[in-house]
């Protein structure tokens, strides 16, 4: 498949152009930018209107989520998996684990995980091929789907994948199936449900407790293992999921001036997690040894999950 991505800057808040998926295989975008104009599903990305039997799982999966995803429920999950005593594993041993796991939140993918890492970080690496710290970032942003497997709990569904989006304060309009948050206990509480709830103005993203998931834990993991990758690779990681930031331009008030920075790299990232879903296999054994030389650069050998 081919991403273009012509230039940083131009790409910074292009929004971009819906046509029908089958009036064309390619959509130009905004910015330069050529994405395929239909899913393996042969509908638009991140449709979560179409009428589909996928579809109606991906709707029982937010309802479920964003009943449960309250306040509390994020700080004790923060507190029990920050522990990090579970196991001792490489960033290689668990892209393996990843490999039984169906994402039952996505519309537009229902191939192993591994798949879609390494589908995310190929695309990367034929655009960029210099930021290998970027290739790696697209291999490990969604290890923490690994909360799935029995060995850490078993997590539901709703607990680990799906978009991400603030606590502590109002839920925005943007969030997908926003409706199903109004029996989110939260929903009703004065101290969560203002624009600012529990936060202030500029209080940046790191002071904000997100939906537990997939994304804030291997941050975690990435972090208190003392990764080397930078600032913007772990930004990333932790915020790829949070859609009503990065696509549609809620929350803002509560970013600093290092979060801005860093949303540029996760536009550019956002466009080839997206639309390098397909149903075109990569070859693991080829490409391994050039992924095992990033994490050994950026990673320790074990690290604690
Ligand atoms: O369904 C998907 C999937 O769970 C992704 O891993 C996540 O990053 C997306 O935000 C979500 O829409
Ligand atoms: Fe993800
Ligand atoms: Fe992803």
């Amino acid at each position: 498949m081919t991403i273009l991505v012509e230039q940083l800057d131009s790409e910074i808040g292009a929004e971009e152009k819906k046509v029908p998926a089958e009036e064309t295989d390619l959509v130009l975008l905004d910015g330069g930018f050529v994405v395929p104009g239909a899913n393996s599903f042969g509908q638009t990305f991140r449709d979560y209107e179409v009428d589909s039997a996928r579809q109606k799982g991906v709707e029982e999966f937010y309802r479920t989520n964003h009943i449960n995803q309250t306040y509390d429920f994020v700080k004790m999950m923060r507190e029990e998996y920050g522990k990090l005593n579970r196991v001792e594993m490489s960033i290689w041993e668990c892209c393996e684990l990843l490999n039984e796991f169906v994402d039952e939140s996505d519309p537009d993918l229902d191939e192993p995980q591994i798949e879609h890492l390494l589908q995310t970080a190929e695309a990367i690496r034929k655009d960029y091929p210099n930021e290998d710290w970027l290739h790696l970032t697209g291999l490990v942003h969604d290890l923490g789907k690994v909360l799935l497997h029995p060995i850490f709990g078993q997590l539901p569904q709703w607990a680990v994948v799906g978009d991400t989006y603030p606590v502590g304060c109002a839920f925005d309009e943007s969030v997908v199936h926003h409706k199903y948050f109004e029996e989110n206990p939260d929903y009703n509480n004065p101290a969560y449900n203002t624009k600012y709830g529990v936060y202030s103005e500029n209080c940046g993203l790191n002071n904000v407790m997100m939906s537990w998931g997939h994304d804030d834990y291997m941050y975690m993991v990435a972090k208190e293992n003392n990764t080397t990758l930078p600032s913007a690779g772990l930004f990333i990681i932790r915020y790829h999921s949070f859609y009503a930031l990065h696509r549609a331009g809620a929350y803002k008030h509560l970013m600093n001036e290092e979060d801005i920075e860093n949303l540029k790299w996760l536009k550019i990232f956002n466009k080839y997690d997206l639309y390098s879903k397909s149903k075109v296999r990569i070859d693991v054994e080829k490409v391994k040894p050039y992924y095992l030389s990033l994490i050994e650069k950026y990673f320790p050998a074990k690290l604690s999950w």
